[in-house]
Order: C-alpha cells, then sequence, then structure tokens
C-alpha cells in the first residue's frame, strides 16, 4: 500500500539476513540503506543484521567494511563514536558456503541467539544479495534447515535478474514457492524504488487536470529514455552474456511503461495497482520476426568521447569477447493495443556509453491544428510533460507562451518543480527496504508482472539470436545509433530530451508532418 514513511514504533521488530553481505549490492546499496533508515528512526529500535559470505573474517572486520561502506557511498554522514557502536553491535557475521545445505545449521544457531538475546519476535528477512543461480538452493536450505520455521513472518526478497528467460524465470518461482509464499516473496525492481516513479500515480491520480487527457485522444507519444554514460565497468562477465534488453528493458523500462500506462486502480491498495499493471502487460503487442526488425533497434558502442574523455569500443573493454554482438543500446516503438492507447507509440531508449546520464519519462500531447493561429512557419512546439527521474528529479510541464515584445512570436516555456532542491530524496533501496521490513510490496513486482514481460522480451532475443546479425554501431558518447533517430524521424517525431528543451527554449521545433 503507498504510505509516508512510518516511524520507528509501526515498524516491528526483525532480523535480516544478507547473503552475499561481502559483495558489492551490499556495500554499495544495503548498508547505506540500513544505515540511512537507522538514523532516520525508520527501523524498531530491536533490529539485528547478520551477513553471510564465504570470506572469513572476524566480525570486527565486517563492522569495518560495513563503515567503509557507508564512509563511502552513504547519503547521511557516518557518526563516529557510541552512535555508531551502538548501530554496528547489531551486525554479526557467518562465513560459509551456501551450496553446503549442513552449514545453516551453524547460522540456525546464530539466529537463535540473537533473537533470545533481543525480542526480535521471530520476524525474518532473507535478502538473496547472490548469483540468482544460488536463489533456489538458498530458498530450499532455509527451509530445509527449519530457518523459514518461525513463530514471526518471513519474507524473501530477491534480486535481478529474476531468469533469464520466461523458462527460467517459471523454474526459479517455482523453486522459491516450494519454502515461501508469493505474500512473502519481494522481488525487487530498484527503479520501483525511485522516488519519481513511485511520483508518477500520484500526479497522475492527485491532479484532475491530467486524467481526463490521459489517452489517445490527446497524447501523441510518450517517450522513455534510460541512458547512462558509463560502460560495462566492472560487471562486463555478467553484462556481455545478458546485454541492455535483459538487463534494462526486461524490468525497469517495461515497469515504467506499466506505471505510465495503467489504467486508474479501483482501490490504491497494492494488489489493485499490480492487477493494473498487468493489464498493460496483457496488451502490450508482442512482436513477431518481422516486427522486431522494424520496431526495434539495437546498437553497440564503438570508441568515442564519452564523459570521461575518450573511451575504447565496447568489444575493446576488460572481459568482454572481442567478437561480442552483445547490445548496449536498445530503442523500441511499443505499442499498448487497449482502448486507453490504441495508436499511441511508446518510444523507449536504453544505452551505456550514450551522451548524458538522464532517467525521464516525456508525454508530448497532440499538437494544434497546423498553422491555425500562431506561427505560420508551423513551429510551435507539442506541450510535454516532463517526468525527471534522473539525476535532477522533478516534474516540467511545457507550454506555450507570448515572446515578450513581440505581437504573436509564440516560444515554449517550462513550468518546473524540482523535488530534490531542498533535502536529498531517500535512495531507491532504502525505500524499498524499508517497504519490505513493513510488509509492503507494492513496489515488488509480482510473477504475473515478470512472466509477462519474459514473454514479451522472448520473441525479441530468440529474433535476434537467430540473425546472429550485429548491433548497428554508434560512438561512445552519443545518443545511439542513427536507426534510433530514424525509426522516430520516419514516424514525424523526435526524441526529447528534457534539459535539452529548457536550455534551447527559444529554438524549439517540431518535426514536420505531412500537411494536408
Ligand atoms: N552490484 C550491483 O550494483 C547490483 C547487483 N544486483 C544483483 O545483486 C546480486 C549480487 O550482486 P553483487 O553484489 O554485484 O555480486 P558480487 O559478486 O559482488 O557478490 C556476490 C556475493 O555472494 C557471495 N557468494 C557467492 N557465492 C557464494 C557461496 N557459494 N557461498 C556463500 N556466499 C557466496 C559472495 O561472497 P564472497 O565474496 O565472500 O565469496 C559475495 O558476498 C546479483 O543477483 C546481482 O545481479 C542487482 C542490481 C545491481
Ligand atoms: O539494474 C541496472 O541498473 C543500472 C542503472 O540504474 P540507475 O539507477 O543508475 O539508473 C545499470 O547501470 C545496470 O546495468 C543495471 O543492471
Amino acid at each position: 500500500m503507498p504510505r509516508l514513511f512510518t516511524q520507528q514504533d509501526s515498524i516491528q521488530p526483525f532480523v535480516l539476513l544478507i547473503f552475499g553481505a561481502t559483495g558489492d549490492l551490499a556495500k554499495r546499496k544495503l548498508f547505506p540503506a540500513l544505515y540511512n533508515l537507522y538514523r532516520d528512526n525508520f527501523l524498531n529500535k530491536e533490529f539485528a543484521v547478520i551477513g553471510v559470505g564465504r570470506t572469513e573474517m572476524e566480525i570486527s572486520q565486517f563492522r569495518l567494511f560495513i563503515k567503509e561502506s557507508i564512509s563511502e557511498f552513504g547519503r547521511l554522514p557516518l557518526q563516529e563514536g557510541a552512535e555508531w557502536e551502538r548501530f554496528a553491535a547489531r551486525f554479526d557475521y557467518i562465513a560459509f558456503d551456501i551450496t553446503e545445505p549442513d552449514a545453516y545449521t551453524s547460522l540456525l544457531a546464530v539466529v537463535e541467539e540473537r533473537e533470545r538475546k533481543t525480542n526480535l519476535m521471530g520476524n525474518r528477512m532473507f535478502y538473496l544479495a547472490i548469483s540468482p543461480q544460488l536463489f533456489g538452493t538458498v530458498s530450499n536450505s532455509l527451509e530445509r534447515s527449519g530457518l523459514t520455521n518461525t513463530a514471526g513472518w518471513k519474507r524473501l526478497v530477491v534480486e535481478k535478474p529474476f531468469g533469464h528467460d520466461y523458462a527460467s524465470a517459471k523454474m526459479l518461482n517455482e523453486e522459491i514457492k516450494c519454502s515461501f509464499t508469493e505474500e512473502e516473496i519481494y522481488r525487487i525492481d530498484h527503479y520501483l524504488g525511485k522516488e519519481m516513479v513511485q511520483n508518477i500515480q500520484v500526479i497522475r491520480f492527485a491532479n484532475f487536470m491530467f486524467e481526463p487527457l490521459w489517452n489517445n485522444r490527446y497524447i501523441d507519444n510518450i517517450q522513455i529514455t534510460a541512458s547512462e554514460t558509463v560502460g560495462v565497468e566492472d560487471r562486463a562477465s555478467y553484462y556481455d552474456c545478458t546485454g541492455a534488453l535483459l538487463d534494462m528493458v526486461q524490468n525497469h523500462m517495461l515497469q515504467m511503461v506499466m506505471m505510465v500506462c495503467m489504467e486508474p486502480p479501483g482501490r490504491l491498495n497494492t494488489e489493485a495497482i499490480r492487477d493494473e499493471k498487468v493489464k498493460v502487460m496483457h496488451a502490450l503487442r508482442r512482436y513477431n520476426e518481422e516486427e522486431v526488425d522494424r520496431h526495434i533497434v539495437r546498437g553497440q558502442y564503438t570508441a568515442g568521447e564519452g564523459g570521461q574523455g575518450v573511451v575504447c569500443a565496447y568489444r575493446e573493454e576488460p572481459n568482454v569477447n572481442p567478437a561480442s554482438i552483445t547490445e548496449t543500446f536498445v530503442a523500441a516503438r511499443l505499442f499498448i493495443d487497449n482502448f486507453r492507447w490504441a495508436g499511441v507509440p511508446i518510444y523507449i531508449r536504453t544505452g551505456k556509453r550514450m551522451q548524458k546520464k538522464v532517467t525521464e519519462i516525456v508525454i508530448q500531447f497532440k499538437a494544434l491544428p497546423n498553422r491555425l493561429y500562431f506561427n505560420k512557419n508551423d513551429d510551435v512546439a507539442p506541450n510535454l510533460l516532463i517526468f525527471r527521474i534522473n539525476p535532477r528529479e522533478g516534474i516540467t510541464l511545457l507550454l506555450n507562451a507570448k515572446k515578450q515584445g513581440t505581437d504573436s512570436q509564440v516560444v515554449p516555456i517550462g513550468m518546473e518543480y524540482c523535488n530534490d532542491c531542498g533535502d536529498a530524496s531517500p535512495e531507491a533501496y532504502e525505500s524499498l527496504l524499508h517497504d519490505a521490513i513493513l510488509g509492503d510490496p507494492a513496489f515488488f513486482t509480482r510473477w504475473d508482472e515478470v512472466s509477462l514481460a519474459w514473454k514479451f522480451i522472448d520473441p525479441i532475443r530468440r529474433t535476434w539470436d537467430k540473425n546472429s546479425r550485429a548491433p548497428e554501431e554508434y560512438p561512445a558518447g552519443t545518443w545511439g545509433p542513427a536507426e534510433s533517430n530514424e525509426m522516430i524521424l520516419n514516424d514525424g517525431r523526435r526524441w526529447w530530451t528534457g534539459e535539452d528543451i529548457i536550455k534551447n527554449r527559444k529554438t524549439i521545433k517540431a518535426v514536420e508532418r505531412p500537411k494536408y
């Protein structure tokens, strides 16, 4: 159920078991998120965290690892002294191989010891920050060892990727469902934890002025961009056998499509919202081979001038196959074949080593009748509503107004709301961890959403694998391959990026469409 951050008293005590506590995700996201929640009083006074990894280390070393992770990646500065000691004392660490079923007996002993010392009410949250191949093994062992047999609640948080196609996701789901019910499974999509993604439903359903326009009578097209300037960094071994389609589109991009396009739910509760999201996935047009070629562009970066100077081509990155045909960019034209959205193209694009780090959603409203009133050369810009998700959070509404000092020269003006100009927003992982502890799965993905996303993705992946054609090339530091621009220009439209629109307000020109 969407909520305001709930303060300490209404949150129950719990023990959090982090599998993969020595890994990158724990270091960069989970420990800083826990610390922020603690400092902001969003955790019960009674809680404990037990880290699991293979690396042998003393508890003092583990606590130092946590301290360093918070100092480096935390939103709030670390407070030294007694305050830190109180926080650190809640952490335990146990090293064992999680593929070894017998080893869970000692984990159970550590958990029970903690529960005896402090009244944690038997509430247990298991966070799998490990390779997805191990999800099934761990959830099985949790049950067999008796760790899931508790007087309190039990919850399983699983990271992405949830499978690599529909069949593997289904198998994985069946495995974890042997030990946890759907209500107890929290599948993470960290985009759903982002402030402005959560804000979509509020902007839509708390403003009467938008909802009547939110359909194919008034909206010309929708654009969703998630561009990154970074390359594959040190994740090449994962990325080169995954690619942008599976890494970004199957999850984050489709989740944003669902949030923007779902019907208003009957009630604003978790299951009602998820039901509406699922309907979007049912209506999302699936593509055959010929349509994949027509509606989807895949690209791979070559050497170029990225944000960090000259950077190498994807194929030259360490641990990438020099002949790799993995895509680092995807642009697609999607359609939702229902009464509300029929005929409205939804353009999505995502990629590595692009010109800017931007995540935003642009709603482009239909144009005024051509040449009717102002700017007879057809350069009245369309109205745009822009959700700015990252790096600057906010909303921009692009309207038209009279240029100062002219009779009727029309120029675009931006009305802007900044979401994070005062206090920094909570990190996505903060918000999601908090929800999971609270038992609120609204911003986690339900199995039917995930399975339908795979059913949309699988034919695309199969088509590409069958063709085994190299992706289109784009130089690092650009907006992707030329084919992405061509796809949208051929429709008489263009990609918008909010920042450029605001900066170049006076030079906006809508793309020409046929005149009649
Ligand atoms: N890193 C990120 O930014 C993101 C990660 N994810 C997902 O999070 C999960 C973890 O990723 P990440 O942290 O990057 O991975 P890492 O490789 O950095 O960490 C893996 C963790 O798993 C532990 N581990 C692996 N095998 C075993 C084993 N047999 N027994 C016990 N522990 C084991 C490792 O312990 P040890 O090192 O001590 O052996 C380590 O703590 C993955 O599902 C990934 O897809 C999702 C989004 C972003
Ligand atoms: O899940 C992933 O997301 C990140 C981008 O996340 P953002 O919050 O920085 O927009 C991406 O870099 C990574 O490849 C992918 O696995």
